[in-house]
């Protein structure tokens, strides 16, 4: 198996002092930092673009694991390039050309990654996942942070780590304890978490 990584989604940390809370995530273990990018279109939330990345950057040296959940993923890469983003992961369903964005995020210096939306089939990304460097599996319909992890898309994890054993297989969406160890025995090897993570680390959970 596979060393897992721990990536807190800073969706759900206080915007207000997020590099505190960066930092805070890092000195307590974190692997990356996962940002979630919504554009209000591919779904119906609103939260932080390059901007927030590029201020971010100037306080740490994370890994910044940036998750496109945008309409028009090629748009943005090399502003999240220039931002100091160490990741680009777009998703599948935005994209007529997914193998043709990975190579312009290659270019652009960043790591690529395709995510999956729970009622995407695994088999979409078989034809050009070896060029991709991580596959997000959604275990949450994307869109918000604090909802119910969805049992039904850890054979899709399996499925991707049977073919593909080397390749970074995250997972994002309703993951804690409970279910962890569960998407790790599929193979999967990033495991974000945000709620559970973050209430863990506060007293008083901000809303
Ligand atoms: O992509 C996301 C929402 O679309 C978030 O990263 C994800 O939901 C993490 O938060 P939580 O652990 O609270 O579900």
């Amino acid at each position: 198996m596979l060393q897992a990584k721990i990536a807190p989604s800073m969706l759900s940390s206080d915007f207000s002092c997020l590099a505190e809370e960066a930092k805070r995530m890092v000195d307590a273990g974190a692997d990356y930092l996962h940002m979630d990018v919504m554009d209000g279109h591919f779904v119906p939330n609103l939260t932080l673009g390059a901007p927030i990345v590029k201020s971010l950057r100037k306080h740490t040296d994370a890994f910044l694991d940036c998750h496109l959940m945008v309409s028009d993923p090629a748009k943005w890469v090399e502003d999240f390039a220039k931002a100091g983003a160490s990741q680009y992961v777009f998703h599948h369903e935005a994209m007529e050309n997914p193998s043709k964005l990975i190579d312009t995020i290659h270019a652009a210096g960043m790591r690529a990654g395709v995510a999956l939306k729970p009622g995407t089939p695994a088999s979409v990304v078989f034809e050009y996942a070896n060029k991709a460097d991580q596959i997000l599996v959604m275990t949450v319909e994307p869109g918000f942070g604090g909802q119910s992890f969805m049992m039904g898309c850890v054979s899709k994890v399996k499925e991707l780590r049977d073919r593909f054993p080397q390749l970074d297989i995250q997972v994002d969406g309703g993951l804690d304890l409970n279910n962890i160890g569960e998407v790790a025995a599929a193979g999967a090897n990033v495991i974000v978490a945000g709620t559970s993570i973050f209430s863990s680390c506060y007293a008083c959970y901000p809303e």
